[in-house]
C-alpha cells in the first residue's frame, strides 16, 4: 500500500516511522510519502490560509496550494488515482469496519487540514478524479487533522497481511470480533499488590475461560457502551431467528 501524507507539519507524521508502522514501511509493505503543502506556495510567506467568505472567526485553508499540491501527489493524467481521506470533525465516523475499507486500497492519500478546515471545493474538485472520504476519528476538534491520520494509519496497516506477528489476535479485539468490548486481561504475577487474577483463569478449564470471557465482554459493554450492546444483542437475535 502507498500512503501519501500532504500537511504543513509533515514533521508531525514522523511517528509513522516508529514501531508497527515503520516495520511495515521497512519491510516494503507501506510506501509512506509525506508532503509539505508550503511547497506549492510561491509569496514571500508561503501562505497557505486566508479569511473566510461569510465573515466569521478563524481562516481557511486556500484552495490553490491544495490544488497544485494534490495535482503534484496524483497527476490526473496518471494511470491510477488514490483514494483521499480528509479528516474532519465534520466527516462520517471512522469504524472498524471502514479501517478494513481502507485496508483493502492500494493507494490512500490524506489531506490534513489546519485552522478552520480546507476550502470546500478542494475535496470537490478531487472528486471529479478520485474517491474522497471526509473522516472523523472522533466527537472532539483538534488544531489539525494531523493526529486523526496517525489513527487512521496505525488502525490500518496493522490490518495489512504480514504487518503484525499474530492475525489470530485481530479477531478477538474490541469492535473487530463479536461486537462486544474486549474482556479484561492478566499475566503473572497471580497476586500483585493485593489484587488477584480470576480463579477461573488459572482453572486450565478453557470452557470455564470463554464462558467468563464472554460474560466479562457483555458486562463491559453495557457498563461501558450500551449502544454496542443493543446493536449485539440485535445481531445476535438474527442468529437466533436464522437458526429456528
Ligand atoms: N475527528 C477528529 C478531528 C479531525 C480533524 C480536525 C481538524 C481540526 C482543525 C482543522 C482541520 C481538521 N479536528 C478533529
Amino acid at each position: 500500500m502507498r500512503l501519501d501524507v500532504v500537511s504543513i507539519f509533515p514533521e508531525y507524521l514522523a511517528a509513522l516511522d516508529l514501531s508497527l508502522v515503520g516495520k511495515a514501511a521497512k519491510s516494503g509493505l507501506l510506501d509512506v510519502h509525506l508532503h509539505d503543502l508550503r511547497e506549492w506556495t510561491y509569496d514571500r510567506h508561503r501562505t497557505v490560509d486566508d479569511t473566510p467568505y461569510g465573515g466569521g472567526a478563524g481562516m481557511v485553508m486556500k484552495p490553490d496550494p491544495w490544488g497544485e499540491a494534490l495535482d503534484a501527489v496524483a497527476p490526473a493524467a496518471g494511470p491510477s488515482q488514490p483514494r483521499l481521506i480528509v479528516p474532519t470533525p465534520a466527516g462520517r465516523p471512522f469504524t472498524q469496519e471502514l479501517a478494513y475499507e481502507l485496508a483493502d486500497e492500494p493507494w490512500l492519500a490524506f489531506a490534513c487540514g489546519r485552522y478552520e478546515g480546507i476550502d470546500a471545493r478542494v475535496a470537490a474538485h478531487a472528486a471529479e478524479r478520485m474517491r474522497v472520504d471526509e473522516i472523523s476519528v472522533g466527537d472532539y476538534v483538534l488544531n489539525g487533522g494531523e493526529v486523526a491520520v496517525l489513527v487512521i494509519v496505525e488502525a490500518v496497516a496493522r490490518l495489512l497481511p504480514g504487518v503484525i506477528g499474530n492475525p489470530a489476535s485481530l479477531a478477538e479485539e474490541s469492535h473487530s470480533g463479536d461486537g462486544l468490548l474486549e474482556y479484561p486481561v492478566y499475566t503473572k504475577p497471580p497476586s500483585w499488590r493485593g489484587h488477584d487474577v480470576p480463579d477461573v483463569l488459572l482453572s486450565g478449564n478453557h470452557k470455564l475461560v470463554a464462558e467468563w470471557r464472554h460474560d466479562e465482554s457483555v458486562r463491559r459493554t453495557a457498563e461501558r457502551r450500551p449502544d454496542l450492546l443493543a446493536a449485539w444483542g440485535a445481531a445476535v437475535g438474527h442468529k437466533a431467528d436464522e437458526v429456528e
